[in-house]
């Protein structure tokens, strides 16, 4: 099984570091890449970012049916051009925010939501109101790290903890979704200092995909999802 994961965002040593969290958790015969767009923005922290980003994430699946990819992960919290890497996708295609809050809602009566920046959270609120999973959401909260600063400011891990903490006390949630894909490798940690599951869509999409492909399961191509129409572009 070959899964493709997309970072949307064109940090290298971010894409580097989900591919290895992907890694980490992926079962046997299964291979994962981890790619970015060839262009678009550092990081993903507005509409504006996501547009910006969705022709070159939308690329990178459209390469993959190439490449013969069974199954791939937009790995952004934002879950930036989803539905059109669906259309253009013959297998699952599965992004880290869904997968954390369907994951999260096994686990407990209702999961916080942390994220980066405060600008994010309309559009988090959005997406898990589409998904279905919005009444299971107790609160979205934002560390106010900047998503590359998640990589080079050491104070970082400390923000993201003290939010997580807030978060659970402000929302008497049980479950914890790491809202961006720069929190993945701080998933174990935070787990075992607050005590309670703490979800990483990176993982938590990886391992969905897997289990979706193994059953059998591929995207349905009737109706919404269909291949978008053939046509000319000026
Ligand atoms: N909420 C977020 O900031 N999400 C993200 N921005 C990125 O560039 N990657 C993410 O996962």
């Amino acid at each position: 099984m070959r899964v493709l994961v997309v970072n949307p965002n064109t940090t290298a040593s971010m894409t580097t570091a989900i591919g290895a969290c992907a890694r980490a958790v992926a079962g046997p015969g299964v291979t994962v890449d981890a790619v970015s767009p060839v262009a678009g923005p550092v990081s993903i922290e507005s509409h504006h970012d996501e547009v910006m980003a969705a022709p070159g994430v939308v690329a990178r699946v459209l390469e993959g049916e190439l490449d013969g990819y069974d199954g791939y992960v937009v790995a952004c919290f934002g879950d930036p051009a989803l539905l059109a890497c669906r259309e253009v996708a013959r297998g699952p295609v599965v992004g880290i925010a869904e997968a954390a809050m369907r994951t999260a809602g096994y686990l407990g009566r209702s999961f916080s939501v942390v994220t980066t920046l405060a600008r994010t959270i309309g559009h988090s609120r959005d997406i898990a109101r589409s998904y279905g999973v919005d009444a299971l959401c107790a609160g979205i909260h934002a560390c106010e790290v900047p998503v590359v600063e998640l990589e080079t400011d050491p104070a970082a891990r400390a923000r993201v903890r003290d939010t997580c903490r807030r978060a659970l006390a402000a929302d008497g949630s049980e479950v914890l979704v790491l809202g961006c894909a720069g929190m993945a490798d701080l998933a174990d940690e935070l787990s075992v200092e607050l005590g309670v599951p703490v979800v990483d869509g990176v993982r938590a999409a990886v391992t969905t995909v897997e289990q979706l492909v193994r059953l059998g399961l591929r995207t349905s191509k009737v109706g919404e999802l269909a291949p978008p129409p053939v046509k000319a572009y000026a």
